[in-house]
């Protein structure tokens, strides 16, 4: 698929069938949705009234950009949202009397250009490039989450006691899996398993790899399905659970990621399959995980953006700490699983579900590519458990470790010019802005467990 930014088109047959399928959905009101700098779901509602739909597609509607996240200042706060004719979906956990729809937008300003602070067409912009080149990237995520009960003091409790692929009634969230499946297949999700995971009360879907920018859209989608569907249920039990992505939730048990297998396609061919290798893996394949080595301390600042995501980057528990990849090995930063031929692909394994799609897709690419251009050597795959080694040994074996705190990996991005230029001037500077506030504040508060340990001081 090829994004071309400032010349796409409404195609008229295309809104045609749109505004047919809307009527046939007895769509009432639409919600033009788009992201904030955070990966924050936002949007506004609007009747639907047929006659109107040829100017929204094409001219799009005015909002206020000033109290968005990462957008713009109240001196020039004026936006345009564009719906992507492409993503109608109704969205099925609404009422279907007086049904709703979305549409998912990119931002512009109202001189016409794409709003350089849009998260999504940050994404596209890098998609657009390899497009004339005539590539297209994939991704599969695998996000993962907690269900949580909250106690009468207000803290969360996991919602169950089961682990990983345990069946009821140990597992509790076979209900939710099956609700959020049924909804998600209405949305044109491919839902490709869920289980429950390692953590009490965790869970996970998986859900079928498509070009990147789907897969952010899906992603941001998936989010706000599974949040609805639960707190529907909750609200019909009476009962006070949640959904949390917070990566790590409950310390001494695993976290929640959200891994990204990975694939560069030209046309019908997968540029990561070699058959003639002895790995079966291409060279690009090699160049391109180079790239993302070389590039993890700055990306980790974008694919795990808050100050809770590095308790998540801890050895033991399946979430990767070391820069290496491996052929199988869960304990490195990339897996390449099993997979051969089309099914070819790479597992970036830092990634977890607090971080924003389109940015995190966008810097991926773009550190691969780059590994891929200048041919960026990984080294030799790492296949013993890295967590195992003493500091020494990995020393010696050159592995170094991701950011260990979000300060880190905000000075690491502060140093990487490519990882910057592909966030652009805005929305680089908003964002260490935003990842300093957050630091600050979280630097200087005190908590439990120092007061545990430091009181009889
Ligand atoms: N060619 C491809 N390019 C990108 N992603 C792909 C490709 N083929 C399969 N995938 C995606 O890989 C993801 C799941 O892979 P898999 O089941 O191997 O996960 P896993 O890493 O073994 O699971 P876990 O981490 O929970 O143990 C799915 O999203 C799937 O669609
Ligand atoms: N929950 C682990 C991943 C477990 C798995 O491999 O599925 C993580 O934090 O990354
Ligand atoms: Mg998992
Ligand atoms: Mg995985």
């Amino acid at each position: 698929m090829e994004y071309d930014l400032m010349t796409e088109k409404v195609n008229e047959e295309l809104m045609e069938s749109v505004i047919k399928q809307m009527k046939e959905d007895n769509i009432k009101f639409i919600r033009l949705q788009f992201v904030d700098i955070n990966g924050t779901a936002k949007n506004i509602v609007i009747p639907f009234k047929e006659d109107d739909m040829a100017d929204l597609f094409v001219e799009g509607m005015l909002f206020d950009g000033s109290s968005i996240a990462g957008f713009v200042g109240i001196n020039e706060s004026d936006l345009v949202l564009k719906p992507d004719i492409h993503t109608y979906s109704r969205v099925s956990w609404r009422p279907e009397e007086s049904a709703v729809c979305r549409f998912i937008c990119d931002v512009w300003t109202p001189d016409g250009k794409p709003f350089v602070g849009d998260p999504r067409g940050i994404l596209k912009k890098s998609l657009a490039k390899i497009g004339k080149m005539g590539l297209q990237y994939n991704i599969g995520p695998e996000p993962e989450f907690f269900i949580v009960d909250i106690d009468d003091e207000g803290y969360p409790m996991p919602y169950d006691e089961a682990g990983y692929f345990d069946v009821e009634p140990l597992d509790k969230g076979p209900d939710f899996r099956r609700e959020l499946t049924l909804n998600l297949e209405e949305l044109d999700f491919e839902v490709e398993a869920s289980h429950h995971e390692v953590g009490p009360g965790q869970n996970e879907i998986a859900f079928k790899f498509k070009d990147a920018l789907k897969t952010a859209d899906a992603v941001i989608t998936f989010k706000q399905a599974i949040k609805a569907i639960v707190d529907n249920m909750a609200t019909f039990d009476q009962m006070d659970y949640r959904v949390t992505f917070m990566p790590k939730p409950f310390f001494g048990v695993n976290g929640s990621g959200m891994h990204c297998h990975q694939s560069v396609f030209k046309g019908d061919r997968n540029l990561f399959s070699d058959p003639n290798s002895e790995t079966g893996l291409s060279k690009d394949a090699l160049h391109f995980m180079g790239g993302l080595l070389a590039h993890a301390p700055a990306l980790t600042a974008i694919t795990n953006p808050i100050v809770n995501s590095y308790k998540r980057l801890v050895p033991g528990y399946e979430a990767p700490v070391y820069r290496a990849y491996g052929l199988k090995n869960r304990s490195a930063l990339i897996r390449v699983p099993a997979a051969r031929g089309k099914a070819t692909r790479i597992e970036y394994r830092a990634p977890d579900p607090a971080c924003n799609p389109y940015l995190a897709f966008a810097v991926m690419l773009e550190a691969g590519i780059d590994g891929i251009q200048n041919k960026i050597d990984p080294g030799e795959p790492t296949e013993i458990n890295i967590y195992s080694l003493t500091e020494e040994e990995r020393e010696a074996m050159g592995i170094q470790v991701l950011p260990s705190s979000l300060w880190e990996a905000y000075h690491a991005l502060e140093e990487d010019p490519l990882i910057l230029s592909t966030l652009g001037d805005h929305t680089s500077e908003k964002f260490l802005e935003l990842k300093y506030k957050e630091w600050d504040e979280y630097r200087v508060q005190v908590f439990g467990y120092e007061q545990n340990k430091y009181l009889d001081i």
